[in-house]
């Protein structure tokens, strides 16, 4: 495929999972963790909570870069899942991720995913966020202990993973599949035009 664009590309995550996902627009791109302050104010409301911290996490790396990398857009990201209101991030422990799969089971939740672009020649930066709609089957006790005990969902918002066994229990998604696993790849493809970065 042409090079349609020299510009460098940073992702400001430690999740193997969204550099699993950036890897299949098939552009080149380094990976620099990014240790952000997550807590936010309650008052915050859901699509507020992950644009702010997609824009934290990706400041954060802009803030650290030295010159030589300036030529550079740096994706930051973040992922929440939201029932009636509720934020549901990660769970600490088994204990906790049963009590979100209690929450979640049966019914339809949101999951939202925040995505900041910033410019590391100007610093100017894009931030847009997405939200899908995910349905979960009713699940007897044992099987939410069978599933929290996985620990799959341990690093997961809301205590799931739509990827692996989580599949198990998700019976239907409305919107970008993508975005619940941490990368709306569409929408990131859209903001990276405006870096410069054409995908197709
Ligand atoms: C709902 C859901 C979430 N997730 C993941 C996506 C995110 O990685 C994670 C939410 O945590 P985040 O805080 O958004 O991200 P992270 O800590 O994993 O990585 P970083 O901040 O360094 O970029 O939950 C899944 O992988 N599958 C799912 O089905």
């Amino acid at each position: 495929m042409e090079t349609t664009s020299v510009r460098k590309i940073i992702l400001a995550s430690t999740s193997p999972r969204r550099a699993e996902l950036l890897s299949s627009l098939q552009i080149p791109f380094d990976i620099m963790p990014s240790h952000a302050d997550e807590s936010t104010p309650d008052h915050w409301t859901p699509d507020k909570i992950v644009t702010e911290l997609a824009k934290r996490k990706a400041t954060a790396v802009y803030e650290s870069l030295d010159l030589s990398k300036r030529n550079a857009v740096i994706i930051g990201s973040d992922t929440i899942v939201v029932r009636d209101g509720l934020v549901l991030g990660k769970p600490h422990d088994v204990e906790e991720a049963a009590s979100m799969l209690r929450l979640l089971q049966g019914r339809s939740h949101l999951v939202f995913t925040g995505v900041a672009c910033i410019d590391g020649l100007n610093g100017t930066s894009q931030v847009e966020y997405r939200a899908t709609t995910v349905t979960m089957k009713a699940l007897s006790e044992q099987e939410i202990l069978n599933y929290a005990g996985s620990g799959e969902g341990l690093d997961k918002a809301g205590a799931y993973a739509i990827q692996g066994l989580g599949a198990s229990i998700v019976t239907g998604i409305e919107g970008c599949y993508f975005n619940v696993v941490g990368l709306p790849l569409s929408l990131l493809s859209d903001m990276l035009v405006h870096f410069g970065i054409r995908i197709l």
